[in-house]
């Protein structure tokens, strides 16, 4: 790979809880959640190119491009903002997909971010987020940069910052299908509302965690193997587990020692998305 390329992060987010507290008339769930941004991710790097078009040039196993977060971003924002540029992009994926870290949705953050900055459009962080919640819920709170309490479908953020931690990320294998587990009519959707100030770890659930074990057994024993070590949990909409250490050694120890079929990573928990230390370190940050 050439030393020169630009990569630009794209982290990864954990759900440390997820309540669901309603539903909205169009079908989507009211949800509290605290969004944990973690110093691992994919990464992406971007060339501006004279002509409008966007080329995506390390497609996806099993995503064509035209459907892939990263493509729709660019051509959102070059709409936009009427945009004459275009870009070639690459990826490096590393990322399990659809597993509840949020890859795609932080993907096309990382996308609105830096083409903003590469196109010099000039939307504030605040437009890009709004820009961004037509791609998905989870966008915004990495557009945002901060780990945050959410609510709403998860676009209504409030920062906060947390006691410095390592999670052991564990993907036990298997697909689940957002869509899937919210139109499930077994999924819980009455946890009452709580407020910021109430939270702790130990008195906050995953409504979706119950639904998801039932249907996909490897998730359930993965989850008890994790809950040997340390409190554990499923995040988002699953299938990935995490596991909480105050130490990175700890973290590795369990690591080493995962079932098979398993696969997984320690990452630290960051009050600041890695992006906006990238925006912050080009001297751009609104
Ligand atoms: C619930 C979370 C928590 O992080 O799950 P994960 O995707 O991370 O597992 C997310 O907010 C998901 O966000 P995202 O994955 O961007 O969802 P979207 O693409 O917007 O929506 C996928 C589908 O999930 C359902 N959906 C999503 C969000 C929400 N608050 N209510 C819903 O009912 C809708 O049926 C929608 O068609
Ligand atoms: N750049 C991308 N990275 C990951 N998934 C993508 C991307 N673009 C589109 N997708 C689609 O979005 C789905 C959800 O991806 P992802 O955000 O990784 O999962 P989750 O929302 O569960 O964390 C994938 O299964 C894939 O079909």
């Amino acid at each position: 790979m050439d030393q020169t390329i630009d990569w630009w992060p794209s982290p990864a987010k954990l759900n440390l809880f997820l309540h669901i507290n309603g539903r909205y008339p169009n079908g989507y769930h009211k949800l509290q959640s605290l969004f944990q941004l973690l110093d691992k991710g994919d990464e992406l790097a971007f060339s501006i190119t004279p002509h409008s078009e966007i080329e995506l040039l390390t497609p996806i196993e099993g995503v064509v491009n035209e459907d892939n977060l990263i493509v729709k971003a660019a051509r959102l924002l070059q709409a936009h903002t009427n945009c004459q540029q275009g870009c070639q992009i690459h990826l490096r994926k590393v990322l399990p997909m659809g597993g509840g870290i949020g890859g795609g949705s932080s993907n096309a953050a990382t996308t609105l971010i830096a083409l903003n900055y590469l196109w010099k459009c000039n939307l504030s962080l605040t437009e890009l987020a709004k820009l961004g919640l037509v791609l998905g819920a989870d966008v915004p709170v990495f557009v945002m940069g901060n780990t945050a309490f959410a609510q709403g479908v998860g676009e209504q953020l409030t920062p906060v910052s947390l006691a410095q931690t390592h999670y052991l990320v564990v993907f036990p294998a298997c697909h689940v299908s957002t869509a899937e587990v919210f139109s499930d009519p077994l999924l819980p959707r009455n946890t009452p509302v709580i407020s910021w100030q109430e939270y702790d770890f130990d008195r906050t659930h995953n409504d979706c965690q119950q639904l998801v074990c039932n249907r996909f057994e490897n998730v359930a024993n993965t989850l008890r193997w994790l809950l040997e070590y340390a409190p554990s949990r499923m995040t988002g909409t699953g299938a990935c587990l995490f596991a909480v250490f105050t130490s990175n050694q700890a973290a590795e120890n369990v690591l080493a020692n995962l079932p098979s079929g398993c696969s997984g990573f320690v990452a630290k928990g960051v009050d600041v998305s890695p992006v906006h230390d990238k925006l912050a370190h080009l001297g751009n940050i609104s």
